[in-house]
């Protein structure tokens, strides 16, 4: 039988690539239950109803990693069909301010440069992102 895609659950998620004053950028490891559990990613969550992307960011931030961020300018939007849901990623670039980062919801926690992103595996949607940082590309 041929399910379309709009039968799949949609996702909205608020992304943040958080930068620290060394050029390094936050990524943590999902909890290794469900999907993509295991895989590392750039900490954020679901837009809930009537919240702007950016208080998104900024409340995901503190739920997952205790520690404060400044949202900055959209870097990009990406849509991306999983097998099991389709999700559109909403992705700021975003200042480290201040807190220690905890693994409150995640594994573990990382700060790496753009060069060492390779050496973690990241959900497909991830690779755009990627690049663009790689690019210092700002699209949308
Ligand atoms: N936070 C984040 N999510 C990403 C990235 N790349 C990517 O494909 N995603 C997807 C995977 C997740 O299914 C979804 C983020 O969802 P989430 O962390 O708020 O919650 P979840 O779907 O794991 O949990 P649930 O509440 O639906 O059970 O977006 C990324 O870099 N960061
Ligand atoms: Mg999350």
């Amino acid at each position: 039988m041929n399910m379309s895609l709009s039968a799949l659950p949609h996702k909205v998620i608020g992304v943040a690539v958080i930068w620290n004053k060394q050029g390094q950028i936050l990524i943590d490891k999902r909890r290794k239950q469900g999907m993509h559990g295991g895989f590392w990613e750039f900490p954020g969550g679901k837009i809930e109803p009537g919240e702007t992307i950016a208080a998104c960011i900024e409340r995901e931030i503190i739920e997952e990693l205790g520690i404060v961020i400044e949202v900055g300018a959209s870097l990009m939007t990406i849509e991306h069909n999983y097998t099991k849901f389709t999700v559109t990623l909403c992705v700021h670039n975003c200042r480290y301010v201040s807190g220690e980062p905890q693994t409150l919801e995640c594994d573990e926690i990382r700060w790496v440069t753009l060069d060492e992103l390779d050496q973690f595996t990241f959900p497909k949607a991830n690779e755009q992102i990627i690049t663009a940082l790689r690019k210092n590309l700002t699209v949308n």
